[in-house]
């Protein structure tokens, strides 16, 4: 019997499969991957403070996914470990940014038990294959088989993992330069990947427009992102942090789309408390408006 945000069992068997899935209440199944594909809109908030601890008081607050963040925050494999650990108890999936698109990496991941993935820079149809090719095990892919000793299957607690892994996994590729965007038709197309998501800020900087995603130009790729992604049947995805662009994009069809960055709203929110007591009459300063 799985309860909703914890789980207990009557018999061992029970509790096999309620430690192997607490937040979904069935065993394998990616409640996320689903709900993309449905075109619920899955509301997430980045994680890149790198501790179990903040990670379990995110898990709590109502979002739908929590992104742990190994590209631009320091986690490491402990820590994303502890971090998958500490959000498991909670109906919210974790879905976790290796610092690169590597086979070897996507397999350390898989095996600590992360089910969905976020793979940055992804710049052709050719490498978000080979994307697909590094979650699947032979003979549709290359992962190494070793889940018997990993978190992953709970040390083979689920005794189907093997056979169940490709459905519960969950394959989202970001799409950031101008060389992605040039394919990004063939990478939403490609099978086996479950979203696209639009990085406003490389897309930005890319686009000659570094710090400033709100421009015209940076808005309208994301735009036009959004429509080529979903025309081919995949759930497209952002994070930005001002609520009335989210918000467009939601409208606009996007699936998955972070609103915040837990460091963001500690660093803004710790100034603001000692502004208000020690510079009490100082104004904010002005920020670029950026997408965080
Ligand atoms: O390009 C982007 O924007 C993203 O990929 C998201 C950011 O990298 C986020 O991790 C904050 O830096």
């Amino acid at each position: 019997m799985v309860t909703s945000g914890g789980w207990s069992a009557s018999s061992p068997a029970d509790n096999r499969h309620a430690i192997f899935s607490a937040s979904t209440g069935a065993p394998g199944v990616n409640a996320f991957k689903q709900a993309i594909a449905a075109n619920q809109p899955q509301i997430g908030f980045w994680q890149a403070l790198a501790s179990p601890y903040t990670a379990e008081i995110c898990a709590g607050a109502g979002f739908d996914w929590l992104l742990i963040d190994a590209e631009h925050a320091p986690n490491d494999i402990p820590l994303i470990l502890a971090q998958l650990q500490a959000i498991a108890a909670y109906p919210v999936e974790a879905v976790v940014r290796p610092p690169i698109g590597d086979a070897v990496m996507i397999k350390q991941l898989l095996d600590l038990g992360a089910r969905t993935l976020l793979i940055p820079m992804v710049e052709s149809g050719t490498q978000a294959a080979e994307m697909v090719r590094a979650t699947r095990y032979p003979p549709a892919g290359i992962r190494g088989v070793g889940s018997a000793i990993g978190r992953a299957s709970r040390w083979n607690r689920s005794p189907d993992y093997l056979q169940n892994a490709v459905d519960e996994i969950c394959l989202l590729l970001q799409v950031e330069s101008r060389a992605g965007l040039q394919a990004l038709d063939a990478i939403a197309y490609t099978p086996g990947v479950d979203g696209v998501f639009l990085g406003p800020s490389d897309l930005a900087a890319a686009l000659g427009h570094l710090g400033n995603p709100g421009h015209t130009e940076v808005q309208d790729a994301i735009e036009a992102g959004i429509a080529t992604i979903t025309a081919a049947g995949k759930a497209a995805g952002i994070l930005i942090a001002d609520e009335a662009l989210a918000r467009r994009y939601l409208e606009l069809g996007a699936a998955f789309v972070a609103v915040g960055t837990d460091v963001t709203i500690l660093a803004r929110g710790a100034e603001s408390l000692a502004r208000s007591f020690k510079n009490p009459t100082v104004p904010e300063t002005p920020r670029e408006k950026g997408v965080y």
